[in-house]
């Protein structure tokens, strides 16, 4: 099953399980997903019998695969399918790509549950009658866990597939959190059955993948006669590790070059910090420069140098465990630089409070610990709260509440509340406000 049908589980997770058939028909998976907030993707999907295009992307032109891995999609609000996806003991494995902003996490990483869209859930689920049905994935999650363990389905491997820090263990302890601040002794059985028979897989994924474009559909119809309404453009490079147990079995990925590891945070830090870090520097600075994608900004030879100051402000933080960060920094350079990709600037911005917690703040704060200076962190902060203060910026999940007004403290405590009591921090975001 998977949680949030968008163009990244198609470039990556879907077509990952496609490539991971054997020559054994038995060994094969196939993909049940649902959308997580509107339904017009499974809906485009269904129309055209779950199948679609995997265009990857590169300088040298474009390479076509038909992907066939996905057997049913559906609207993430239609309760009744979910659940039974759920408690069908042919289920073994729920991967999710919903946004870091799906996971309701507050400024701590724990689940927010004071957030209204939490509590209503934690309202839905505890209601006798079922109610109008959890909204928020941690809440449908539950629902789904709580139909599993009724009807006996046995054990089951969660694998989030977002931004997100120690996403596995990020998840494990909200559901845990939600199951518990539940009423009645079945929820403290389904606290128990969670902790002893549901494992959360913790992993870094990779694969560059902006949004389809109506020129993207006509090209794929052009070069394979397919009019399909849901292809995905990709770049070629792609990479998923993971690590975490699947007590029912799980697809053979690592026949498409998936790794398998004991410990995630060494590959997880390089590709969260070096990569999704930069890219939201980009985001932010390349938009108050006029360019519109990645390899505009990058082709900007002062934003390319100020890239390269965030990875040295960064790399000595890397333990080195996930291989020869120099290389990877280079790679990243003709990653970013690929012109066949427009991969937008302005999508990179959006949520931008969720993604620079993770990404910048709490490199930054590792390095303030040390003892260190964060010029660049404060430089990316300072163009981020700059961006919240344009029309494009100020929408809910990219700018803090509007209590936060124009006051650069409490833009860096809403990211991280230990940063903002670093005076040093704040004085740099501070100056690089008034100095970009
Ligand atoms: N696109 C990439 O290059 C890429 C690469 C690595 C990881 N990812 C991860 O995948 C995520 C999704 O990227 P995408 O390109 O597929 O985006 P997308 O917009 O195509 O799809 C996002 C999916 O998440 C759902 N969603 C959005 N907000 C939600 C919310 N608050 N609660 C529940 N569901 C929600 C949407 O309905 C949709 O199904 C990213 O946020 C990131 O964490 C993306
Ligand atoms: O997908 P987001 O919104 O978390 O972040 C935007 C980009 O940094 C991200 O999509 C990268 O392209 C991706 O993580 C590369 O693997």
């Amino acid at each position: 099953m998977h949680l949030g049908l968008g163009n990244f589980h198609r470039a990556h997770q879907c077509w990952w399980t496609g490539a991971a058939a054997g020559p054994d028909d038995a060994e094969d998976w196939s993909v049940t997903a649902f959308t997580g907030r509107r339904p017009d993707a499974a809906h485009a999907l269904r129309a055209q019998g779950c199948r679609y295009t995997l265009v990857e992307r590169s300088e040298r032109g474009d390479r076509y695969t038909l992907v066939t891995a996905m057997a049913g999609a559906y609207d993430g609000a239609d309760l009744d399918v979910f659940r039974s996806a759920m408690a069908d003991p042919r289920t073994g494995v729920v991967t999710l790509t919903v946004t870091e902003a799906g996971y309701q996490l507050g400024a701590g990483g724990e689940l927010d549950l004071d957030r209204p869209a939490v509590a209503a859930d934690r309202a839905a689920l505890a209601a006798p009658d079922g109610g109008p049905g959890p909204a928020t994935t941690p809440g449908r999650l539950l629902l789904g866990l709580r139909e599993r363990l009724r009807a006996d389905a046995g054990p089951l491997a969660i694998v989030p597939c977002d931004n997100v820090t120690a996403n596995g263990r990020a998840l494990r302890r909200s559901l845990l959190t939600l199951s518990a601040s539940l009423p009645g002794t079945r929820h403290a059985r389904l606290t128990e059955w969670i902790e002893s028979s549901v494992t959360f897989v913790d992993t870094s994924v990779d694969r560059i993948t902006p949004r389809t474009t109506e020129a993207d559909r006509v090209a794929v119809r052009a070069a394979t006669g397919f009019a399909d309404r849901s292809p995905v453009v990709t770049e070629p490079f792609r990479d998923w590790v993971l690590a975490g147990d699947f007590p029912a079995g799980r697809p053979a990925w690592e026949r498409a070059g998936a790794r398998f590891v004991t410990t995630l945070e060494p590959w997880e830090r390089r590709k969260l910090w070096l990569l999704n870090g930069a890219h939201s520097l980009l985001a932010y600075t390349g938009m108050a420069a006029g360019h519109r994608t990645v390899a505009q900004a990058i082709a900007d030879p002062r934003l390319a140098e100020l890239t390269r100051c965030w990875w040295d402000e960064v790399e000595p933080l890397l333990d080195g465990a996930a291989g020869d960060a120099t290389a990877y920094r280079q790679d990243l350079m003709v990653r970013f630089g690929n012109t066949a990709i427009a991969h937008q600037l302005s999508q990179i911005a959006e949520d931008g409070l969720h993604k620079l917690r993770l990404r910048v703040a709490e490199p930054a704060l590792l390095r303030r610990r040390a003892g260190l200076p964060a010029e660049t962190a404060a430089h990316i902060v300072a163009a981020w709260i700059d961006f919240t203060r344009t029309p494009e910026g100020a929408r809910p999940g990219t700018a803090p509440s509007p209590g936060a007004g124009r006051d650069t403290a409490a833009h860096v405590a809403a990211l991280s509340p230990a940063l903002a009591d670093d005076r040093t921090f704040v004085d740099a975001v501070r100056h690089h406000r008034r100095h970009r």
